[in-house]
């Protein structure tokens, strides 16, 4: 049994379509991460899940049951994305106070909530009003809050959100401590390089639409390309090299450096037996990667990883219906 499945799921807010038909199955102990651009559908498609807005077409289900089932709904933490705690509260009293609505008895959380505040670095604050709490720490009040009740799926919106980077480093730990404790994470996040060290599963909305979806090393794996350096002096037989079907690009900026990509299927190899056969000397071999980042950017934009970085730092339309 899938902690969540999708088939087919469609949502429309009057004429706009969030979402066009999105089949995503996350299992059991996985941490999944969910990418897109602002209004890509992340948010609409928890929502679903939770039971908030119902669905227009498809199918949704949390924990074996139909999506917004209560009982499956109490075994989900869900931190949402721009909450509000109310500043009165202290972390502790908001914490007792989330428990006693999920059912963690009273003696349960008097040992709970402290120890769970200190998983997330703010215990020495707990007796304080959320009012006094900086952004990062209001964050880490509502991570707790998701985990208190010891849930089987933990939903996470932006878990990262105004935390500072020594901060969303512990929070990565404490992701992975859940996982080994057998929970499943389902996680929303603009950060790509967190993703990325994070996630076991991601995939990538735009415009309502699952364009991509896998594990981190699947969606990475470039078609095989490889930077090759060759010693002082010695030319590259470029010729040669692409009459056996590879591509070969001088590196401008390395002289004496070629990027060489694979035709499909094929290796290395017969390119390093040319070069030996020439007598030519090999001083460097790197297989390039891409990064979930380049791999988002060329999915959501068509564009080529690593060039035009000034481009994208320029605000782009957000997504949304057509
Ligand atoms: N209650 C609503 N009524 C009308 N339209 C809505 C409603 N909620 C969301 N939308 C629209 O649905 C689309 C998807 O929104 P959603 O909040 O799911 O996106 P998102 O991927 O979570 O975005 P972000 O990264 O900005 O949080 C957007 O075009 C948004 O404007």
């Amino acid at each position: 049994m899938s902690v969540i499945e999708t088939v087919e799921l469609r949502k429309t807010y009057g004429r706009l379509q969030a979402l066009k038909g999105v089949s995503l199955r996350v299992e059991k102990g996985q941490i999944y991460g969910l990418l897109g651009q602002n209004g890509a559908g992340k948010t609409t498609l928890i929502k679903i899940l939770l039971g908030i807005v119902g669905l227009t077409e498809g199918q949704a289900s949390l924990l074996g049951a139909p999506a917004g089932d209560a009982n499956a709904r109490r075994r989900v933490g869900y931190l949402p994305e721009d909450h509000a705690f109310p500043g009165y509260h202290t972390g502790y009293s908001l914490m007792d106070f989330y428990g006693s609505l999920y059912g963690v008895p009273s003696a349960e959380r008097k040992k709970r909530i402290p120890e769970t505040l200190e998983q997330v670095g703010i215990a020495g604050r707990m007796h304080y009003k959320i009012k006094t709490y900086s952004k990062g720490m209001k964050q880490r009040l509502g991570i707790a809050q998701a985990m208190l009740h010891r849930p089987d799926l933990i939903i996470l919106d932006e878990p990262t959100d105004g935390v500072d980077p020594m901060g969303r480093a512990e929070i990565r730990d404490l992701m992975a401590q859940l996982k080994d404790d057998g929970h499943t994470i389902f996680l929303n996040s603009h950060l790509l390089g967190e993703v990325e060290l994070i996630c076991d599963r991601v995939a990538i909305l735009q415009q309502g639409k699952l364009v991509r979806e896998g594990t981190i090393a699947e969606l990475t794996k470039t078609k095989g390309t490889f930077v090759l350096g060759l010693l002082a002096g010695q030319t590259f037989p470029t010729d040669a090299v692409a009459q056996l079907g590879f591509t070969v690009r001088k590196l401008p900026d390395t002289p004496g450096h070629v990027e060489v990509t694979l035709p499909d299927g094929q290796t290395i190899e017969p390119v390093m037996k040319l070069l030996s056969g020439q007598g030519l000397t090999v001083t460097h071999i790197v297989e390039k990667k891409q990064s979930l980042e380049d791999v988002f950017m060329t999915t959501v934009e068509g564009a080529e990883p690593g060039v035009d970085r000034g481009r994208r730092r320029r605000a782009r339309p957000v997504g949304g219906g057509e």
